[in-house]
């Protein structure tokens, strides 16, 4: 575990105590988004004191207008930097937070309060922040690793089941990209974990967390380490969401559909193990989770995700950073694939 995070999964309840030390008696500033608030606010405000400051729900969070009225709030409020801000909700409420703790008066402590599957399992872990500009995802951000994490799953409860999918996804990634035996255990229990069981989301929350812990304090700034596996499906999945509308397509969803292109151009390259299509194939089909473009709307627009893609950040003098497979439970990142290759392939993508 980092030192720098204290992480926990389990019933919010039982971190009253931490949560109530950290608010020192005044209230604590908390980030959410209205539904957010309406399912989970009264169980956060019954055990520390809060004011809200809403952002709107989603991807459309992600923005400069938000993040200008974020920080608008916490001067008006004089909130000083040595007091944490609390973000309550999924990824979007996540990274908005995070972002805004990192450069407001340089710097104050953030602590997660994720909601989603996805904010569980994955963005609430590793220090990422971010807003999209330009029409570009996550163009904008900072690495601000939060001071806690504190994941109920009993949250998962109230997400409908379009949100959980896209929360899976990111599960299955980390089974793809290092975990053959975590891909076969989610190939069981994906149902268990759709269905928000206590149990299963605990043991995929509590695997991924550790799983990106270890990632994350290998190459915490995101240098050309392990760090880059984490966006296995995402160079693809980025340029998904972009093309068809950031917020359009949920970004679980995008990358499920980039898991499986770049499982695709791994096989078709002669990368990966034969088979790798048909695996990949069917824990997506399985967890009822996207996997071609037209299931985003984008059938036969795949050239149109190229400029997206030479644009990552990954990318080193003007190459495409991919992140290919060896086999299911193996990733690599390789900036070898020729644009020219990349562009026949999105071309027959369909
Ligand atoms: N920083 C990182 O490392 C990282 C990692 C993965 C994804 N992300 C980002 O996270 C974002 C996606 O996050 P997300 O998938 O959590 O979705 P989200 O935050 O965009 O939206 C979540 C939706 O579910 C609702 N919701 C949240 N919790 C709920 C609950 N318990 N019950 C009912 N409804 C609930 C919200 O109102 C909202 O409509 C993307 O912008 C993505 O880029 C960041
Ligand atoms: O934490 C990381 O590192 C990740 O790549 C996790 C991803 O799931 C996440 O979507 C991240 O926000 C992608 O970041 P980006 O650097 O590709 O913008
Ligand atoms: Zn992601």
């Amino acid at each position: 575990m980092n030192a720098r995070t204290e992480i926990m999964v389990g019933p919010l309840a039982s971190h009253a105590e931490a949560l109530e030390e950290v608010a020192k008696g005044e209230p604590l500033f908390l980030v959410t988004d209205p539904h957010v608030w309406s399912l989970q606010g009264e169980l956060v405000a019954d055990l520390v004191d809060v004011v809200p400051h809403f952002v709107p729900r989603g991807e459309d969070a992600k923005s400069w207008q938000h993040l200008q009225a974020l920080i608008g709030d916490l001067a008006a409020a004089n909130h000083p930097r040595s007091r944490p801000i609390v973000a309550l909700g999924g990824g979007s409420v996540g990274d908005l937070t995070g972002f805004a703790a990192s450069i407001y008066r340089r710097g104050c402590p953030v602590i997660h309060i994720p909601t989603t599957l996805l904010a569980q399992v994955d963005s609430a872990v590793g220090g990422k922040t971010a807003i999209d500009a330009e029409g570009e995802k996550n163009l904008v951000g900072s690495f601000h690793l939060p001071a806690m994490v504190l994941a109920d799953p009993a949250f998962l409860a109230t997400l409908d089941r379009r949100q959980m999918r896209a929360g899976l996804a990111e599960v299955i990634k980390y089974g793809a990209i290092a975990d053959p035996d975590f891909f076969a255990w989610v190939g069981a229990h994906g149902e268990a974990i759709l269905s928000a069981d206590a149990n299963a989301c605990t043991r995929a929350a509590t695997h991924c967390i550790a799983a990106k812990q270890a990632i994350v304090e290998s190459d915490l700034y995101d240098l050309g380490g392990k760090r880059a596996l984490l966006n296995f499906g995402h160079t693809f999945g980025h340029a998904i969401e972009s093309v068809a509308g950031l917020g359009k397509v949920l970004h679980g969803e995008a990358v499920a559909i980039g898991m499986m292109l770049a499982t695709r151009l791994s096989e078709r390259l002669g990368i990966a193990e034969p088979g790798s299509i048909e695996l990949m194939a069917d824990m997506l089909g399985r967890t009822g989770l996207p996997s071609r473009l037209s299931d985003a709307g984008l059938g036969g627009r795949g050239e149109e995700l190229l400029p997206y893609m030479l644009r990552d950040k990954k990318n080193r003098d003007a190459r495409v950073m991919l992140i290919l497979l060896k086999r299911i439970g193996e990733a690599f990142a390789t900036d070898e694939i020729e644009a020219e290759t990349l562009a026949s392939f999105l071309r027959d993508a369909g």
